[in-house]
């Protein structure tokens, strides 16, 4: 089901479903703003660029890690302070997150740092993928995903934390959960983050097939919200945050808290145990062997 947020209206518009395998609380004014006292705000690390606009309230976050924004341990621990400081920051109502890099949203986590390392790594590496999403799924501020290019796994996973996801039209765009395709299987916080984007059904074959859709596809399904062309995907963005914006911040985030809670109360309860399945499941020689296998075709782009 695709639900669509026009411009002027409310929550609206539902589509038929199809699937198809493939491959201030109102405040302008900032007391504790990380990004200086002019209206607009720049902050870059080496993977992570923010600009935040002081006179709207939106920020937009844009990933700069090329060749694909993989989602590294540096990449998220980026990305991890960059959100933080932009809770901290009264002057900060709505974050856009989008890529700064042609074609790709991003590939999902590092497959490079979750291959040939050791336990430690993989330990450290999973609580940064598990603190991403807890800061993403319960954050405070309005979130939307511009998704301008291609969003596997990861990727997917972090456009669906967001509260709305606009995707360019290009139809050589996917979208999806794939880890299937991989030999591995998605944690099941992943998999009650697409429940609760696409409904359990949708969900059961999304997941068993690692089905990666084309935006229209996605946008059946009601993976994205809405389909518009890349040079709009910004501003569409930036409108919408708009009408976010109307509503006031303690009810929506209220809300949002109350939908979201149950399912992060449940990685919170099951954290450690996530990061000790998590481990000895990479660590096993038959995932190491896919994963091996998986990288090579990648760099033959046989995937
Ligand atoms: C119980 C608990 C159980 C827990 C069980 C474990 C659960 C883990 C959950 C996993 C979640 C994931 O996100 S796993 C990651 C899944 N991601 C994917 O499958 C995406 C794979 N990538 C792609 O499909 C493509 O690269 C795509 C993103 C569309 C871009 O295509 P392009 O043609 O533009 O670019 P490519 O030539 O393919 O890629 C450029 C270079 O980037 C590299 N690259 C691409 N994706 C990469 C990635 N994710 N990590 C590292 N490196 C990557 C390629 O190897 C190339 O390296 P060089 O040749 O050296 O330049």
């Amino acid at each position: 089901m695709a639900a669509v947020l026009r411009r002027g209206a409310k929550f609206i518009s539902f589509g038929s479903s199809q699937l198809l395998p493939g491959g201030c609380k109102h405040g302008r004014t900032s007391t504790l703003s990380f990004f200086s006292s002019s209206n607009r705000n720049s902050s870059s690390s080496s993977k992570i660029k923010v600009d935040l606009d002081g006179s709207t309230g939106i920020a937009v976050v844009k990933f700069q890690s090329p060749p694909v924004n993989s989602m590294s341990l540096d990449f998220l621990t980026e990305l991890s302070i960059s959100l933080e400081k932009l809770e901290l920051d009264k002057s900060c109502r709505g974050v856009i997150l989008t890529s700064g890099q042609p074609k790709i949203f991003s590939a999902g986590l590092d497959i490079l740092d979750m291959y040939g390392k050791n336990p430690e790594h993989y330990a450290e590496f999973w609580k940064s993928v598990q603190d991403i999403w807890l800061k993403l799924y319960s954050y405070s501020k309005i979130t939307i995903a511009g998704i301008n290019g291609s969003c596997p796994a990861g990727g997917c996973l972090m456009a669906m934390t967001c509260d709305y996801r606009i995707m360019a039209d290009d139809p050589r765009y996917r979208i999806g959960l794939n880890e299937t395709q991989l030999g591995i299987v998605a944690p099941f916080w992943f998999m009650d983050t697409i429940v609760n984007t696409v409904g359990h059904r949708t969900a059961e074959l999304s997941l068993q097939f690692g089905l990666m859709y084309s935006p229209s596809d996605a946008l059946k399904i009601g993976l994205v919200d809405q389909v518009v062309p890349e040079e709009k995907v910004l501003s569409t963005a930036t409108e919408t945050m708009t009408q976010f914006m109307a509503i006031p911040d303690h009810a929506r985030e209220i809300s949002k808290s109350m939908l979201r809670k149950p399912t992060v109360d449940r990685l919170l309860a099951f954290r450690d145990a996530d990061t000790k399945n998590f481990v000895s499941f990479i660590s096993k020689d038959s995932i190491q062997k896919s994963l091996g296998m998986y990288l090579t075709m990648l760099k033959q782009r046989k995937v």
